[in-house]
């Protein structure tokens, strides 16, 4: 089976049917005021309308509040959750919707404690830290920190790129891989040529 890929911070409904026509099987809204990724429920809801049947569309959140993210449930057609703060489990699972906890990599971060502690999670999004910047950095962390006997699906984040995908499938064999800024002409706008070579890497096609 192929890696999946999921295409995060989409800000225009153009990029979402770009990503989709790219390969890419998943994407990435962020509900996050501070990242310039963010995006409006009206915007949301015109990516999800430009997206075609069997992609799946992901909301990202950073410790909002239950009833932000479920004005956004209300209004937006979701299909998976991604808790990027420090939201326990039980608020994970309280909107009875299949969701991603990220797992930020810091120096002595316990992965497998973490998969124990939320056991309800369809699976793990491993990526950077940077104090401050709770995802979207860019950067690389050191994926020998991934343990390789993890029992739930995990996705790689992190400063990926048509450049590094393919060795970056090769050492830690994710079940699928997420990029942001490395298919960026600018943040927030994707770049159709980066997308269509990030996922032909992330696939194997080259
Ligand atoms: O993308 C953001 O701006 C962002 C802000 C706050 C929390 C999460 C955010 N993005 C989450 C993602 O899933 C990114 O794709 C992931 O962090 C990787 O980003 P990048 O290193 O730019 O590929």
């Amino acid at each position: 089976m192929p890696t999946r890929v999921k295409i995060c911070g989409i800000t225009r409904p153009l990029d979402a049917a770009a990503a989709a026509a790219a390969g890419a099987d998943a994407i990435g809204l962020v509900f996050y005021g501070p990242s310039p990724r963010h995006v409006t429920l009206d915007a949301a809801r015109a990516i999800v309308a430009a997206l075609p049947p069997f992609v799946t569309c992901v909301g990202l959140f950073v410790d909002a509040a239950p009833e932000e993210i479920e004005a956004v449930l209300r209004d937006v057609a979701l299909d998976v959750l991604q808790f990027h703060g420090r939201e326990t489990p039980e608020e994970c699972q309280r909107y009875g919707r299949p969701y991603l906890k990220a797992i930020a990599m810091t120096e002595g971060v316990d992965v497998r404690a973490a998969e124990a502690r939320y056991a309800s999670a369809q699976g793990l999004l491993l990526d950077t830290h940077q104090k401050g910047r709770p995802g979207g950095t860019g950067q690389v962390f050191d994926w020998g920190r991934i343990p390789g006997d993890l029992g739930k699906p995990v996705i790689l984040a992190g400063g990926l790129s048509p450049a590094n995908v393919a060795a970056a499938i090769d050492q830690v064999r994710p079940y699928a891989v997420d990029v942001s800024g490395g298919v960026e002409s600018a943040p927030g706008i994707k770049d159709e040529r980066r997308m269509r070579e990030f996922c032909r890497y992330a696939k194997g096609e080259v």
